[in-house]
């Protein structure tokens, strides 16, 4: 009987496998052979297990979390080694050879061109790490000894670059089931280079930060850490000041005996004033943010009488008074804004009591509304303090770090969000590794067999696509005047959608919700509320107050926001501002050259140096690793463009025409 072609394979990766004590050296899973998912997988954990973290696959570096800190592999000496190298390439790999690739790439010999460096993984796998040690990477090497003149202002800019990251960590991460210290935003940053190279400024555009964690956190989660810095840091004086005496509870700060590393007030307070927020600023920010927590404790009744707004509880009284105070605003018409609300009929108000849930409602949408402007205003802050006059920098290395992929037991419009922008990342890697360097190799004429690879443009065309996609019906749904009912809702995606082969229904299931099937995984996405959140209404009464504030900063931040809604409903839903921002980002990527970093996450529970087979696999499929090495490994090491190539080269034989060489390029 003759062997089959499954049956050679097995044998050729058995024999590979067997071969145990060299796996750990292979630097690049490009010489891994036969790539099999199996072969890739034994490498990368035999690499583990010798404490090696990062790997090549081809176009792509591998980075597998340690879980643990390494510090001689992010030294001063190890930077310099890294940028000193003639040829990074063929040094170890590591993260800083991404980072010099690009920087070299920057420089090029002809045109300089923009460089992003895309990091990606799930939840906890080391993104904001990764990025971490870009930006210090950068902040070290390109503020290079020469630079004499200018000395101050570049170390300036350094350690502005380098602070805004604990302080935008401070407001926007969070401690979540999957990462102590997990991102509840998605950020891009460009480091913006001068014709020699060097730093001179930066800016960071965020995307989406998670604002329902400040009134709502998922069972076992906490806060964003601001607010556990604040309780655990400060002065006695400050914590009389905010009126947060020991052991005062506070409904929503769940957790707060449990003490991480991420609740480092001082190191917050420190980076503030670096970036040059003054100590009166802080003190409003702080106050604000106490503010924030005492309205968490309102409470509220139903009235005994029907046709009377709902009371405060009793022990209520005192939160209330005290977060007035700390907003800058009157106490008593904060508490209107929460029992009674004002119909317009002509040129006529109406004042109608608020139901006990409007009164919830309203309340949390009052402390959702002042953190998200307190942090979109904390990162203009930050911009205006780093960015470079435009005639200063000519070119930048942009770090992306947005959120991992989530799927949890209940997910909603934030992770449809989340999950989104993993995809149009994806589809920007499928497109620009996967899917451009084979047709352009088969345009060109060369001998290639196409290797096949999972496209997601199905997933998003479900998303996103026109004219229906869940985003244009649950727009369409969200713009109705009346309160969306899930059951129809649903309803109306399955008669619209069901052709899409990335949606699908679970028919047992009570709660009325849609599976999507994401290049990563599916996710069951729960109906109930969507509609709602998408609206994301701020009534106007609670902006009109706001406007109002005493509390200079809050003043200002309301002030400044002319797009704030003020007739009570946005006409710009989340989901429509959210893809807005994201094909903007996607046109930045597009005009850039890309590196990709792939951070795995090697177990769940975040255990030092713990390989887990089936949880590292599920990751590499998702990613597409195998057909990304099989298709670096076939094609070519380099590709300039044509034009690019022979302006390079053509000193070398000047009296060559562009046909000729053209001819001796392509034999
Ligand atoms: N290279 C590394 N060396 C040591 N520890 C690391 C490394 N990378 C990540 N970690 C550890 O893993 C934790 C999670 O990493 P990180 O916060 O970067 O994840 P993430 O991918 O950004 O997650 P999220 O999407 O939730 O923001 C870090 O807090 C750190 O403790």
């Amino acid at each position: 009987m003759g062997t089959s072609l499954n049956d050679s394979l097995d044998e050729d990766i058995r024999l590979f496998l067997i071969d145990e004590k060299q796996l750990h050296t292979y630097d690049d899973l490009t010489k891994v052979n036969p790539v099999t998912p199996s072969t890739v997988l034994t490498c990368l954990q035999a690499r583990y297990d010798a404490k090696v973290f990062y790997t090549h696959a081809g176009c792509t570096l591998v980075a597998l979390n340690p879980f643990q800190p390494i510090p001689y592999l992010y030294s001063l000496d190890v930077m310099k080694e890294y940028h000193c190298t003639s040829q990074p390439q063929e040094s170890k790999p590591h993260i800083f050879i991404v980072a010099e690739e690009a920087y070299r790439n920057v420089k090029g010999q002809l045109e300089p061109v923009n460089q992003s460096l895309v990091v990606s993984g799930e939840s906890g796998a080391g993104k904001t790490w990764t990025s971490r040690c870009l930006m210090k990477y950068y902040a070290t090497v390109a503020a290079s000894s020469s630079v004499v003149k200018k000395q101050n202002t570049v170390e300036r800019i350094e350690r502005r670059v380098l602070d805004s990251n604990p302080l935008m960590e401070a407001f926007g991460n969070a401690c979540t089931l999957r990462n102590n210290n997990s991102s509840r935003f998605g950020k891009y940053i460009q480091l913006q280079l001068d014709s020699r190279q060097l730093l001179v400024g930066a800016s960071v555009q965020t995307y989406l930060l998670e604002k329902t964690r400040v009134v709502f956190q998922p069972t076992g989660e906490r806060n964003f850490h601001i607010f556990y810095q604040m309780m655990s840091g400060a002065t006695t004086e400050q914590r009389k000041e905010w009126k947060m005496p020991n052991g005062q509870c506070f409904a929503w700060l769940p957790n707060s005996n449990t003490h991480l590393e991420e609740d480092c007030f001082e190191e917050t307070v420190g980076a503030m004033g670096h970036l040059g927020i003054n100590t009166e600023r802080q003190r409003e920010m702080f106050r604000i943010l106490a503010g924030i927590l005492h309205l968490g404790n309102i409470e509220f009744c139903s009235s005994s009488d029907d046709s009377q707004p709902c009371d405060l509880e009793e022990k209520s009284k005192e939160y209330l008074q005290n977060a007035a105070e700390f907003l800058g605003v009157v106490a008593l018409e904060l508490e209107s804004c929460f029992r009674v609300r004002t119909l317009k009929a002509g040129k006529q108000s109406v004042l109608k009591p608020c139901s006990l849930s409007d009164c919830l409602v309203r309340r949390d949408c009052l402390a959702k509304v002042i953190y998200a402007g307190l942090f979109e205003w904390l990162v203009t802050y930050i911009n205006n303090s780093m960015c470079a006059e435009s005639s200063t920098w000519s070119n930048f290395i942009g770090v992306l770090d947005v959120y991992g992929f989530e799927c949890f037991q209940l997910n909603n419009l934030e992770q449809l969000c989340i999950n989104y922008a993993n995809e149009k990342l994806q589809q920007h890697f499928v497109s620009h590794y996967l899917k451009a360097q084979q047709e352009e190799y088969i345009s060109e004429g060369l001998e290639w067999s196409f290797v096949k690879y999972q496209d997601n443009r199905g997933c998003l065309d479900l998303i996103e696509g026109s004219p229906m996609s869940v985003f244009s019906l649950l727009n369409e749904e969200s713009r109705l005047n009346r309160t969306s009912d899930a059951r129809l809702f649903r309803v109306r995606l399955e008669n619209e959608l069901s052709k899409n082969r990335s949606i699908s229904w679970d028919r047992f299931s009570q709660e009325p919700h849609f599976t999507v099937a994401h290049y990563a995984g599916k996710v069951n996405y729960q109906i109930e509320g969507m509609a709602e959140k998408n609206k994301d209404p701020v009534p106007s009464e609670l902006i009109n107050m706001l406007h109002k504030s005493k509390n200079s900063l809050l003043h200002q931040v309301f002030s400044e926001d002319e797009e704030q809604p003020t007739k009570g409903l946005s006409k710009v839903t989340v989901v429509s501002k959210f893809k807005n921002s994201l094909e903007n980002l996607m046109k930045i990527l597009h005009s850039t050259t890309p590196h990709y970093t792939r951070c795995i996450k090697p177990n769940q529970d975040c255990k030092p140096l713990t390989f887990k087979r089936e949880e590292v696999i599920l990751q590499l499929e998702a990613c597409g690793i195998v057909e990304t090495i099989h298709i670096s490994a076939a094609g070519f090491p380099v590709r300039i463009p044509f034009e690019s190539f022979i302006q390079r080269y053509r000193m070398i034989k000047p009296t060559l025409t562009i046909g000729i060489l053209w001819c001796i390029l392509v034999s």
